[in-house]
C-alpha cells in the first residue's frame, strides 16, 4: 500500500488555510497512487496548544472535523487528521483522527504522553492503548509525536498487531527522534512506523520537518528534510519472523519485566 506523508508550516486558528494545504496534499497524494495521507500533529487547527485552549469551541472543532471528513471524501484518499478532542475545551485531549476513503470515521486516538507544560495545561491524556484500525490490507496503528519516545507506546501497537503505525508530530529542534528513535522503534517492533512533522515557524517554534518512513529492519522507506513536501512511500506487512534472529517480539519476558518496570 502507498502512504504520503505532508510536511507543510501550519498557521495557528488559520483552520480554511490549513485545511486547504491538507486538501492540496491529499488530491496529490492520490495523483501518485497513494491510498492515504497522514498530516501532522493538530496541522488543521495549527500548533498552538494555549491559544487552541483559550479560542477553539467545541463548535469549531466540530467545523473542523467534518471538514477533514469532507476532505477524504472528496480527494477519496484516507485521512489521518490530528485535531482537538470533540469534548469541551476543559476535558478535551490531542487526537488522531482516520477517515476512509468517503470520509467515514475508522478510528480514533487520543495521546497519551503529552508534552510539556503547555500541552499538559491545555490538554487532558489519553488512557487508552493505541488499537488496530484494518486498512488496505495492513493493520495500522495511531501515536501522537511524544509517545513514538517511549518505547512502551509502539511496543502496545505492536502487541495490539499494528503493521504501520503513523505518528502525526509537532518537533521542533530535536532532530534526533526522526534520524535515531523511529528508525529504532520501527527495527525492535518489527513494524513500520511512519512520522509526519510541521516544518517552519509556527506558533513561536521553529519545527525540523524531517518527516520519515522507517521500515520493518529499520531502514529508510523515505524522508524530506527541512522544507515543505510530500512523502510518498510504499508500505507491507510485518515480515515473518526467521530463521535469523532476532525475534524482539517472540522473545520478550513480558511477565519478567513488568515486575522490574
Ligand atoms: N508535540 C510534542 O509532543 C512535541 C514532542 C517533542 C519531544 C522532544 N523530544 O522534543
Amino acid at each position: 500500500m502507498k502512504i504520503a506523508l505532508m510536511q507543510e508550516t501550519a498557521v495557528p486558528l488559520d483552520m480554511a488555510g490549513n485545511l486547504a494545504l491538507i486538501e492540496a496534499a491529499a488530491h496529490r497524494a492520490r495523483e501518485q497512487g497513494a491510498e492515504l495521507l497522514l498530516t501532522p500533529e493538530l496541522f488543521p487547527v495549527g500548533y498552538a496548544p494555549a491559544q487552541i485552549r483559550a479560542e477553539l469551541s467545541a463548535e469549531d472543532v466540530a467545523a473542523v472535523r467534518v471538514e477533514a471528513a469532507a476532505i477524504a471524501r472528496r480527494s477519496g484518499i484516507a485521512l489521518v487528521a490530528s485535531l482537538p478532542g470533540q469534548q469541551a475545551p476543559e476535558e478535551r485531549g490531542i487526537t488522531a483522527v482516520l477517515f476512509g476513503p468517503e470520509g467515514e470515521r475508522l478510528g480514533q486516538y487520543q495521546k497519551v504522553q503529552l508534552f510539556g507544560s503547555e500541552e499538559k495545561e491545555s490538554f487532558c491524556p489519553g488512557s487508552m492503548a493505541p488499537d488496530v484500525i484494518r486498512l488496505g490490507g495492513l493493520n495500522l496503528g495511531v501515536v501522537i509525536c511524544y509517545d513514538i519516545e517511549f518505547p512502551e507506546m509502539a511496543r502496545a501497537a505492536a502487541a495490539a498487531g499494528a503493521e504501520v503505525l503513523l505518528v502525526p508530530t509537532a518537533l521542533a529542534e530535536e532532530p534526533q527522534v526522526p534520524r535515531l528513535l523511529v528508525p529504532a522503534r520501527a527495527l525492535e517492533n518489527r513494524m513500520t512506523v511512519a512520522y509526519a512533522n510541521h516544518c517552519g515557524s509556527e506558533g513561536g517554534l521553529s519545527f525540523d520537518g524531517l518527516s520519515v518512513v522507517a521500515g520493518p529492519r529499520g531502514e529508510i522507506l523515505g524522508e524530506l528534510g527541512s522544507e515543505p513536501g510530500l512523502l510518498v512511500a510504499e508500505v507491507g506487512p510485518r515480515p515473518a519472523s526467521g530463521a535469523e534472529g532476532p525475534w524482539y517480539l517472540e522473545d520478550r519476558r513480558t511477565e519478567l519485566h513488568r515486575q522490574w518496570i
